[in-house]
């Protein structure tokens, strides 16, 4: 995407010394565009758990990432073992986005069994930067795909501007380009649909009101930032064409781990007979898990609910109460939206039903290899 005239990916190697890793500190935006350094795998597993980087497709890169950085600074003689330390401190940063077990999997079965450590070395950051690129190439191929879907629905409402209500932020920031809720967006702006996007401001992090309203503008498509219980009610005004979310762990049966909220979208949705969308790359899809209820839900701390932090009229980032201090608070960060309750999913090989027998049949090569089943 571009920002201020720039072309950037969210994450990318310094193109003079490969020890460094930038990322863009999403903890500032929208009010500061801040680049940063990674320069260790415990620089990113800190990225990861206090959220500089988020999002299931930039966590994965950035997992990846940090995989090669622990070949970097390991000595020749531990490279092994510094990976394998490496690996289970990535793996603790957050429990549900899949992609962040997967990647760290990917990059361990690249090194595997070769002689040397710079052997090791080049395997990993060839397979970190392929992590990258792939991410970048399956949003794009996810925006061609689903962007048929805003234009059949946009012909059936005769060409008048189409409605697409978007959760939480499942654009470029939370991947390495395009985003996937956000590629057909854009893809189907591209194509000259007349669109209009309903941001849910996703509390209690506001990933929509602070990430995905500013990528929407730097993009400049119009939107509308709403409140997170808004949905239902313009979904009963006819206000809403189509929902597209995004995903963070999508179990081979079709069962959608998002972030909270979603499955409140999804049964509005039904009762409104609007289309659930799911737009995710394959890296989300959980070989192993039957149902929904396995996935592992992200409980945060409960001062993300009882404070808010926002930048003061003088420019400096700032964290108030809004709550009496002894208000208890739980915080989950996902929920699960049952495959039934949606209409398909929008993966880089086509658009899918969400059911077993289809997502194997698009997906034979991954469902069945051990690379890509995380256990
Ligand atoms: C592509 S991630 C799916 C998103 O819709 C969403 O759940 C998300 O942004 C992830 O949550 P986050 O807690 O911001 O890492």
């Amino acid at each position: 995407m571009n920002v201020h005239g720039t072309h950037y990916r969210t994450i990318w190697p310094d193109p003079h010394d490969p020890g460094i890793i930038n990322i863009i500190d999403q903890r500032l935006l929208p009010h500061r565009f801040e680049i940063k350094p990674l320069h260790s795998v415990e620089d990113a597993h800190r990225a990861i758990r206090e959220m500089m980087v988020r999002g299931a497709g930039l966590i994965g890169a950035t997992a990846g990432y940090g995989m090669h950085l622990a070949a970097m600074t390991a000595d020749d003689g531990q490279i092994r073992e510094k990976l394998a330390e490496a690996a289970s401190l990535l793996r603790s940063a957050r429990p549900t986005a899949v992609n962040l077990a997967w990647a760290v999997r990917r990059v361990l079965a690249a090194a595997e069994e070769l002689p040397t450590a710079a052997a090791i070395r080049q395997a990993a950051f060839a397979a970190a930067s392929r992590i990258a690129d792939e991410d970048a190439q399956f949003c794009q191929a996810i925006g061609q795909h689903g962007k048929q879907l805003l234009l059949e629905r946009w012909e059936q409402k005769g060409r008048k501007t189409l409605n697409v209500l978007t959760h939480c932020n499942a654009g470029w920031l939370a991947f390495v380009d395009y985003g996937s809720a956000t590629a057909p967006i854009y893809a189907a702006r591209d194509e000259g649909i007349d669109l209009h996007v309903w941001v849910d401001e996703t509390r209690p992090w506001n990933q929509g009101a602070r990430l995905t309203c500013w990528e929407l503008e730097q993009e400049k498509v119009p939107h509308t930032l709403i409140t997170d219980n808004a949905g239902g009610h313009l979904m009963q005004q006819g206000l809403v064409d189509l929902v597209i979310v995004g995903s963070d762990r999508t179990t081979h049966t079709g069962d959608v781990a998002n972030k909270i909220g979603t499955y409140l979208k999804a049964l509005a949705a039904r009762d409104n007979d609007i289309p659930f969308y799911v737009a995710l790359p394959s890296s989300t899809f959980d070989w192993n898990l039957d149902n929904g209820s396995e996935i592992q839900i992200e409980q945060r701390s409960g001062e993300e609910i009882t404070k808010i932090s926002g930048l003061t009229e003088d420019g400096r980032m700032e964290t108030i109460a809004i709550t009496a201090a002894s208000t208890r608070a739980r915080n989950d960060g996902f929920d699960i939206t049952p495959a039934r309750l949606v209409t398909a999913l929008i993966t880089e090989r086509g658009v899918v039903p969400p059911r077993a027998e289809a997502i194997h049949m698009l997906f034979a090569d991954q469902c069945s290899s051990p690379e890509h089943h995380i256990r």
